[in-house]
């Protein structure tokens, strides 16, 4: 029944005018999804306070109080932007939240990750309802920016006073859809550096050949580069590293040449050229024998070359070590993960390596664990894509999911805390 806030219908016309919202980049609407979300926790009576660390670029900090205060809370973080979406590629428009016959739900952000973070209300809204009372506090975090770095969202956050009173212990951050019946669970992630190459060389006649061309300088390190990727990619493809264990590398544009109202000059050879590269580092990675490679052989002086980062995420946390969370016995927040989940009757496949980049990053650079999770499983993995969609079943599914895993995290007494006491008696 629709007037009955806790019925599947009105959990899914919440998620639904979420998805309205069109909070695409290059300029989200982020009032209207902060009013979204304030409505959302003043109907679920939770603290609530927006956080203007960037003019226009609202962070939603909600807050479900513990009973004891003492004890290092939990983060469960989401972004609220999305990347933007070609209209006339849709089948239905990225911003209707469409339902289909089949029960999919057609939005930009379905996947990526809107869902994650209206779970997160509804399985707290469930939570109340039910009568549990959190020991550790919980907060929800709504950021902006993350599809462009994070640097006005996550980044500015975490760096701030507010973040350190509240005495994080464990953030929850996005993953990824599952075509399979497993779940996926990210223990770590790769950093973006984003790269930018420039050849220079000497211009001249379209019809005379000779060396030092800014063309044939950028030519030799497109291949150099395209020589590592294939040793990448040949690594997957034989089975012996998963897709985030590796370090992959896309040419993202070209850019040369002397455009004219019809198209390019064509007989001047140019005196410059520049290709822009994704790349994507894992945290297990040697950063220092690619930076090598990169000064070396894909952008080295000698040929009249130079470079440029936009992007390049540290894959170091502040004390030197690679930016991996635990996955054993030293982390009890994956173990508790896996038991929450499979007590939701939820599966879960091997921890893995993000491919891309999540706001995570600037939580596990302070040292902090962060899993990266989105239950979304028998999906295909559409973020960033035309036509995004997510199944409702499978959104309310996720929700019971995370009322597991919120009722394990918010009543787990530390380990360490209970020897302490016990060392007291
Ligand atoms: C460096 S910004 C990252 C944006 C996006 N999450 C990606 O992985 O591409
Ligand atoms: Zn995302
Ligand atoms: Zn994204």
């Amino acid at each position: 029944d629709e007037a009955d806030p806790s019925s599947s219908s009105s959990i899914i016309s919440r998620f639904q005018q979420y998805l309205r919202i069109n909070t695409a980049q290059p300029s989200p609407q982020y009032a209207e999804s902060a009013d979204f979300i304030l409505s959302q926790a003043k109907s679920i009576a939770l603290e609530a306070q927006t956080l203007d660390f960037v003019e226009g670029k609202p962070l939603i900090l909600l807050k479900w109080p513990g009973s004891d205060p003492s004890l290092p809370t939990i983060l469960l973080n989401s972004h609220t932007d999305v990347v933007a979406a070609e209209h006339d590629k849709w089948s239905h428009h990225p911003f209707g939240a469409h339902l289909d016959q089949h029960g999919n739900i057609y939005a930009r952000g379905s996947q990526d990750m809107k869902c994650v973070g209206t779970q997160y209300l509804e399985a707290i809204r469930k939570l109340k309802a039910s009568g549990f009372q959190p020991l550790r506090s919980v907060y929800l975090s709504f950021v902006p920016d993350e599809e462009i770095g994070g640097h006005d969202g996550a980044e500015k956050f975490v760096d701030s006073d507010v973040f350190k009173s509240l005495n994080v212990g464990i953030l929850l951050d996005e993953g990824l859809a599952s075509t399979s019946e497993n779940y996926r669970a990210f223990y770590a992630e790769r950093g973006p550096w984003w790269l930018v190459i420039k050849a220079t060389g000497q211009p001249g006649h379209g019809s005379r050949l000779y060396d030092n061309t800014a063309m044939e300088n950028l030519l030799k390190s497109i291949e150099s580069v395209r020589r590592f990727r294939a040793s990448q990619l040949d690594l997957v493809k034989a089975g012996l590293k998963a897709e985030g264990e590796v370090v992959s590398v896309n040419m993202v544009f070209l850019k040369a040449g002397s455009p004219t109202p019809t198209g390019f000059v064509m007989n001047v050879q140019p005196s410059e050229a520049q290709a822009g590269f994704d790349i994507r580092v894992p945290p297990t990675a040697d950063p220092e024998s690619l930076e090598r490679r990169i000064s070396e052989e894909w952008a080295p002086a000698s040929r009249n070359m130079t470079f440029e980062f936009k992007q390049k995420a540290s894959v170091r946390d502040t004390y030197g070590k690679p930016m991996l969370t635990g996955t054993d016995n030293s982390n009890p927040w994956w173990t508790l993960l896996e038991e929450a989940v499979r007590k939701a009757n939820g599966k879960l496949g091997k921890p893995e390596i993000f491919p891309a980049a999540t706001d995570a990053r600037y939580y596990r650079e302070l040292g902090l664990p962060a899993i990266g999770f989105s239950p979304m499983a028998n999906t295909p993995i559409l973020l960033h894509d035309h036509n995004e969609f997510l199944n409702q079943d499978e959104y309310l599914k996720g929700i019971d999911v995370y009322v597991s895993i919120i009722k394990a995290y918010a009543s787990h007494v530390e380990h360490t805390r209970k020897e302490a006491s016990r060392d007291e008696l």
